[in-house]
């Protein structure tokens, strides 16, 4: 066998297979190549001899192999479908205004500050370290108008070795309402968004080991601050350089009204994209609170996902998007932090914020015609991984742990220093922790993070505490397991 193992985990393995499929695999072998991809995934590897067969199968050592203890588990990366990076100073701060006027007294302002590369540099940095510590493989961002600004981006994010797609934003439309400081022309967007694109696509072409994982993202902010001739050229370049789009849409009632004042032939938001070209398989539109069942129809005519954002939807009071509604139809839908309009910087608190926004609705639903059951655990966790996947049109290569995928997981550890997991050993077999995972864990619970392969946060994972496979603890531990 020609392939080179560079590293073999060896515990148990959680991943989504669809919406409804959560796998456990319990003493799971998986083996990663040099390239950062899954070569191989055996089950059930209960003892050491088989274990040593299997290494010997695959010509490698049993240095490589990363025990993990009994309550340790790998998850895939989570994926995370739209986030500020340039916001990230105001996380926590503003919670009194609605979108339009959040955006006026408390983003614009401090997104003006990347005029200056070296805010940039101060803040940018922290932003990636803080969203890869947090479990994020995968960002999808929006960083500034600035054009060096944005570049920089681009670079930490590659330095760090995120997978990350980035936005230079454009806008253009000067309006006391909404901005009359923070806007570009016309003509200048459109020759800054060429080059940010083609120096993000030459950070590709230049990196020596192929192992830059960084692509451009064409990124109006919203109709509302786009005039009709710069959303056209967006949807050109886009074509050109054959590039995902990212924007807003029907966020907050208001945004909504202001979109038909602007553009009053159209018939509704999601037409205004489609319009202008920018609504494809590759798009991205964060929030969908408010859509109608045309706009429903057209999404999915097109193919477009939804990046669900709930802890910004309840924070800036914009709504309660129904996911249930969107996935029934067969919208693609992934999970935002949408920093700051939400507060959390983590995938975790989108999975917590989504399961309550989805209770929500589904309360409210309980006496109309139509009920809407909550989001289970298993459709949580799809969303942060293989839905978030799904929308950067990655679902082939990252997203779960199937061979022939890259390695983008998270090495979680419920027991860690101040965790703020509490185990009991009579009660909690895997499943209950995971859960308390997903509803209770924080990045002190993510002992590692990888991206194709590499390690790129976390403590060192050589010394992790061996697993015994001893009988009678296994069936102890797998209690009410089948
Ligand atoms: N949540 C949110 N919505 C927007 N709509 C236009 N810009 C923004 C933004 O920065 N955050
Ligand atoms: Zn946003």
């Amino acid at each position: 066998m020609s392939v080179r193992i560079s590293q073999i985990f060896y515990g148990t393995l959680i991943h989504s297979l669809s919406l409804t499929e959560l796998e456990f695999i319990h003493n799971a072998l998986l083996g990663v190549n040099n390239q950062g991809k899954i070569v191989f995934l055996e089950r059930n590897v209960s003892n050491e001899q088989t274990l040593r067969d299997i290494i010997k199968k695959w010509e490698t050592t049993e240095d490589k192999v990363v025990r993990l203890t009994n309550r340790q588990f790998l998850l895939p990366g989570f994926v995370d479908t739209h986030t500020h990076a340039s916001q990230y100073p105001n996380a926590g701060i503003g919670m009194d205004l609605p979108l339009l006027d959040w955006l006026k007294k408390y983003t614009f302002p401090l997104e003006q500050s990347y005029s200056s590369l070296n805010f940039a540099e101060k803040i940018y940095p922290i932003v990636v370290n803080h969203l890869l510590s947090c479990g994020t493989t995968t960002a999808v961002y929006f960083a500034t108008i600035h054009l060096e600004a944005s570049e920089f981006l681009a670079k930490i994010v590659q330095l760090k070795g995120q997978r990350g797609f980035i936005g230079k934003v454009n806008m253009d439309r000067k309006d006391p309402e909404i901005s009359e400081t923070y806007v570009e022309t016309t003509e200048s967007s459109v020759k800054d968004t060429e080059k940010f694109v083609e120096y993000v696509l030459n950070l590709k072409h230049e990196s020596t080991d192929k192992s830059c994982l960084v692509t451009p993202i064409i990124t109006p902010r919203f109709a509302i601050s786009c005039s009709s001739e710069l959303l056209n050229s967006l949807g050109e370049i886009a074509k050109k350089f054959n590039i995902p789009i990212q924007s807003h849409l029907s966020e907050n009632t208001e945004e909504i009204a202001t979109v038909s004042k602007l553009f009053p032939r159209l018939e509704n938001y999601t037409t205004v994209y489609d319009h202008h070209n920018l609504l494809n398989h590759r798009t991205i539109m964060a929030h969908g609170v408010h859509l109608s069942p045309q706009e429903f129809k057209l999404l999915k005519e097109r193919n477009v996902g939804i990046s669900h954002c709930p802890n910004s939807n309840f924070t800036l009071c914009s709504g309660v998007c129904n996911v249930r509604q969107l996935l029934d139809e067969g919208i693609k839908v992934g999970l935002g932090t949408d920093i700051s309009g939400g507060f959390s910087k983590s995938i975790l608190d989108s999975i917590r914020n989504a399961s309550i926004a989805s209770r929500t609705i589904y309360m409210s639903s309980k006496t109309s015609d139509k009920v809407f059951p909550p989001l289970t655990l298993s459709e949580l966790t799809y969303l942060a991984t293989m839905g978030g996947a799904q929308l950067v049109n990655l679902e082939n290569v990252i997203g779960n742990f199937i061979v022939g995928k890259e390695f983008d997981a998270l090495l979680i550890d419920p027991e860690t220093e101040g965790s703020p997991i509490h185990i009991v050993d009579e009660l909690d077999n895997i499943h209950r922790i995971f859960e308390k995972f997903m509803f209770l864990g924080d990045e002190r619970n993510i002992k590692a993070v990888f991206v194709k392969g590499s390690k790129v946060s976390g403590t060192d994972i050589t010394n992790l505490e061996a697993n015994k496979y001893d009988e009678k603890l296994l069936a102890k531990f797998y209690i009410n397991y089948n």
